[in-house]
This record gives C-alpha cells, structure tokens and sequence, in this order.
C-alpha cells in the first residue's frame, strides 16, 4: 500500500496513547514514539493529538458512546482510534475526509467499518465539545472545591513564559512580564527565533515554577543545595541570584541537560549526581531548595497524561518519598538557614499534609513578597493553579513552603 501522508503521524500518537493508557508512562516517555518520525511537523502533530485526547477524554469518550449501541471497551483500539478521530477534528481543526483518510488505515483488519460509521454520524449531527474539559470524576474528587476552575484553566495550553538572567535580559522581547526577571508570551511561540537565545539571556520555565527560588534572598555569595535540581531552572534562577550553587540530581541524563542550560546561560554550579536518600554533605548550607519529586499533577495543562494515569497508589509513593527528603535536607541546614520545599503538584498529600507534619520551624511567606496579586494560605504556604490568573493565561500548579532551621 502507497504511503499516506500525514498517516506515520496518527500512528505514533496512537502508539503515545496507548503507552499514556496502558502502559502508564508520561508524555515525554510516550514521545518516544514519535521520535523516528523525520519531520518536526509530524513529531510535533503527533505530539498534539494524543495531547488533544488526553485533555478531553472523558468528553471524547462521552460523543463515541453517544453514538455507538453497545459501548466499545474501554481499552478497544476502535475506540482510541475514535478519541484520536475527533480530537483532531474538534480541536485541531482538521477536515473530516483528511481524519477518515489518515486515520482509518490503523484500524486495517479491524472494526474499520464501525468507526467510519460512528465518525460520520458525529460529523454529520451537532457533535461539539463543552468549553471546559470534564475532570476523570476520581480526578475532580480530588481537587474539590478547585476541580472546576482548574478544569477551566485546562481548556487551552498554556502560554510561554521565560525566566530572565538579569534585569535587563528581556530586551527585545514583546510580552508581558509579571514579576521582575519574568516575560510571558503566547503560547506556540518559538523559543529558538527569540532574541537571546544563543547568549543565554533567559530561559523556559512557568511562572509558578520561578515562585520558589523567588522566596529566598539574594544569596551574596552564600551556599545554596538545590536538592532534586535537572534539568535546572531553579539552579540557573539561584546562581543568577547570587547564591554559590550546589545541584544535586540522581539523573546523569537530565544532569546533562543542566549542565548544558549552565553553559548556554554562562551561570555556575556544582553539579553531584547521587540519590539524596544516600548522600551527606560535607558542610551544612545556608540555604536549601528542595524541589521534590513529585506526581506534576500541577503541570496538567502541558502534560494531560497525569489526568489519567496519576492515582492514590502514586501519590502516597510521592508523599512517601517527598517526606523522607524533607526529612534528611533539615539536618543539612546552618543555624537559622532557610529551606524551601516545593512540588508541581495539586495534591494535598504531596504539599499541605508534607508542610504541617514538617519538623522545621515554618518561616510563612507574606503577602509583599508574591507578584501579580498572588496571596500566601492562612498557613504562610503558597498554593497556585491553573485556574489562578486566568486572564493572563494562568499558573501551573505548585506548593511552596519555607522553613527555618
Ligand atoms: C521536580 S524535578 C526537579 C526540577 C528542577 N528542580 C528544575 O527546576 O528544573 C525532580 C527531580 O528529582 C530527581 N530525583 C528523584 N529522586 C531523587 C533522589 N532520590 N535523589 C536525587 N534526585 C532525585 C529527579 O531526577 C528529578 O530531576
């Protein structure tokens, strides 16, 4: 059979599914792939539709059965194939006759007919999707009284924010800044046209991921343990503070790419790769930032994988770990010195419950010290989003809490 164009792409964003659904792997685990794929444009398309069917599943899931006598399996290919169908119709905009053409041929040998059949009954009636995505219902139990704002804040990717080296690094750049060092533009813009780019004036990281590092002074030459530190925004963020860096990661792979983003922003750092859960420092630190491994639920707009395939089974292992670590990082502090703790997560499990069982004395953040209006808990932690700053385009979501020794 002669080759369909646009097909190579489908079939690695069914295959990015079924990895995300079955296997449960993350979004860039899943990417994989795409990555035979030798145009950028059918990686990035790839990469889109499983996004696409991830966000909106369970409304996907919801047209395919209103359509079908007998619901398909939830793990039917017919009915990934469908997901994958009508997301590229109702949100990437593709015609229905290029949907039927790529998209078919990947259910050869299989019930081809059937989702013909359902795909063109959905075509031809008022099939439409709400504006905001429906939460899987454990998901939305979850996030309680947040779930719908959140939900709302998913809708759409999110815009692209940049972390400046220094004050003056946004020249040339057409965006709005929300808080010193920090320049927000629309989503899908190219990072590497952008003016700065080969000088290292700046690089990519959500705004609410820049909150942290932003909660500790100016370092003035002090020693700062970024423990759980690659690929390295947050070390970047404090070496350019001030702070003589220590980053300590078990990942030789995303070690790698942090010492590439040290090099390209010409900013310093120690670089250990060990397990924390091991390692002892050889002299205490004046400050540490703890960025701990976590389930990134709070990065649900970039990744929707987690929507799908993070539940309580995961999040205690997270908790569980996250307290070890906050556990050992407080014995590696100077008197008075300060520790911040911070996940990318929504859950209560892995920020709320962590903080209060914390032994640390808690060192609550004031108001003054937030940008864009953003307010500390009744507790001094700090708690963002999605939903947060919706008319600026929104927040991933994290908690921070910081602590004296
Ligand atoms: C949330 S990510 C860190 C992101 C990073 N701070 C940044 O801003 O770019 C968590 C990191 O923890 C690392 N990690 C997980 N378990 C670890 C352990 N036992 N010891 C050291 N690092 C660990 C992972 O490799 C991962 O890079």
């Amino acid at each position: 059979m002669a080759t369909i164009p646009g097909h190579g792409a489908r079939k690695a964003a069914l295959k990015m599914l079924d990895a995300v659904l079955r296997r449960g792997e993350t979004m860039e685990q899943a990417g994989g792939a795409a990555n035979g794929l030798p145009d950028f444009a059918d990686r990035a398309l790839a990469r889109a539709i499983a996004a696409e069917s991830l966000r909106w599943l369970v409304d996907l899931d919801a047209l395919i059965d209103s359509a079908t006598k007998k619901p398909l399996p939830e793990d039917a290919k017919a009915r990934a194939v469908l997901r994958m169908m009508l997301a590229q119709w109702l949100r990437l905009d593709t015609p229905p006759h290029a949907v039927v053409a790529t998209c078919l041929p990947l259910l050869d040998g299989g019930p081809k007919r059937l989702a013909h059949g359902v795909f063109a009954t959905l075509t031809r009636g008022e099939a439409a999707l709400p504006s905001v995505p429906s939460l899987p219902a454990a998901v939305a139990a979850r996030w309680g009284e947040r779930a719908e704002a959140i939900a709302a804040g998913l809708a759409v990717p999110p815009p692209l924010d940049l972390t400046l080296r220094a004050d003056d690094a946004g020249e040339g750049l057409d965006g709005e800044s929300l808080a010193p060092r920090h320049m927000r533009l629309p989503r899908g813009t190219s990072v590497e046209q952008l003016p700065g780019f080969a000088e290292g004036a700046w690089w990519v990281q959500d705004f609410a991921a820049s909150l942290p590092a932003r909660l500790l002074a100016k370092g003035e030459g002090r020693r700062v343990l970024d423990l759980c530190a690659a690929p390295g925004g947050k070390t970047l963020q404090l070496a350019s503070m001030g702070w003589r860096v220590t980053a300590l990661d078990n990942s030789s792979r995303r070690l790698e790419r942090l010492r590439q983003n040290c090099e390209r922003t010409g900013l310093a750092a120690e670089v250990i790769e060990a397990d924390a859960m091991g390692w002892h420092p050889e002299a205490q630190y004046d400050a540490i930032l703890l960025d701990a491994p976590c389930t990134a639920t709070g990065t649900c707009r970039r990744n929707p994988d987690v929507l799908h395939r993070i539940g309580e089974r995961q999040i205690e292992a997270m908790a569980d770990l996250q307290r070890q670590l906050l556990d050992r990082a407080g014995n590696w502090l100077v008197p008075n010195g300060k520790l911040v703790y911070a996940t990318c997560s929504l859950e209560r499990a892995e920020g709320e419950d962590i903080a209060a069982a914390c032994q640390l004395t808690p060192d609550p953040v004031r108001a003054e010290e937030l940008p864009v209006g953003l307010a500390p808990t009744p507790e001094g932690w700090v708690r963002t989003d999605p939903g947060m700053l919706a008319d600026k385009g929104g927040l991933d979501g994290f908690f921070i809490a910081r602590f004296t020794a």
